[in-house]
């Protein structure tokens, strides 16, 4: 197995709020990861370390064993560390395929001043992709008009166009219907396996995070508490405790 990140006892303090407290995990080629917690845990600010948006305080993250601790957003993306946003980030006047192309084109670091919308820029390469996530049918529509469900293919679409190795999913299917999450994750499960990309995502539905993890880390108050398979995150009886009440243990 090929160690994709391995992050080593980071820490973040917000003046006074140790937001995370020495936390290390790693995650493998084609692996989804679950990070999850109750709110305040410290998983966005986890996440923040991870793509360069914040700058640990303490601690080392390894992308295939090199460091990349405290390097900024762009220089760890362009390493091959992907992001899908809770808020979707597509231009809504531009069709899905454009949407795609413009990623492929800013992957293979053209100059997006000297473009010009030319059907033929990596448009196989964006069909690919499109066909991939199931939106080959709808690629000639504007992303303003889709529904947020397929949004958020066209959005995974868009992280695959960079080739990530690793790729950082924050609450990834926040408003979309159950059966819907359930798919999109699924989806990229298939995907992570087939291209051996490694998946690290924050969930608060508990039955995506036990259906689509391959295993779950659990943070409270900034320390990380458990890990294991959702079998034996599920069974723990710290965890259990932090979620009474949250539909863990039933879910
Ligand atoms: N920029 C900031 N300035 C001050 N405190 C912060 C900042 N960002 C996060 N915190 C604090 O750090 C702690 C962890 O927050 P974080 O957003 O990482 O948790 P979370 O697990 O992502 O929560 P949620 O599930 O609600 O999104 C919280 O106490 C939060 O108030």
């Amino acid at each position: 197995m090929t160690t994709i990140l391995d992050v080593e006892r980071i820490e973040k303090s917000f003046g006074g709020v140790r937001a995370v407290q020495g936390v290390s995990f790693s995650i493998e080629a084609g692996e989804m990861l679950a990070l999850i917690g109750p709110n305040g845990a410290g998983k966005s600010t986890c996440f923040n370390m991870l793509n360069g948006q914040l700058r640990p305080d303490a601690g080392r993250v390894r992308l295939l064993g090199q460091d990349i601790t405290g390097l900024a957003p762009r220089r760890v993306w362009r390493l091959g560390v992907g992001r899908t946003f809770q808020i979707t980030a597509t231009f809504g006047s531009m069709t899905v395929r454009e949407n795609v192309q413009v990623a492929l084109l800013s992957h293979a670091h053209r100059l997006l001043r000297f473009w010009r919308p030319a059907p033929e820029h990596f448009a196989d390469e964006a069909d690919a992709l499109l066909a991939r996530v199931g939106m080959a049918e709808q690629a000639e529509r504007a992303c303003g008009v889709l529904a947020y469900g397929d949004l958020k293919r066209v959005e995974l679409a868009i992280a695959l166009a960079n080739a990530p190795r690793l790729l950082l999913m924050d609450e990834p299917t926040a408003g979309m219907a159950p059966r819907e999450r359930v798919a999109l994750m699924a989806l990229t499960r298939d995907i992570a396996r087939e291209q051996g990309i490694a998946v690290l995502f924050t969930e608060h539905d508990m039955d995506v995070v036990f259906a689509q993890a391959d295993r779950i880390i659990v943070l409270d108050r900034g320390r990380l508490i458990a890990e294991g398979s959702p079998a034996a995150v599920r069974a723990n009886p710290e965890v259990q405790a932090v979620y009474l009440g949250a539909g863990l243990v039933h879910g």
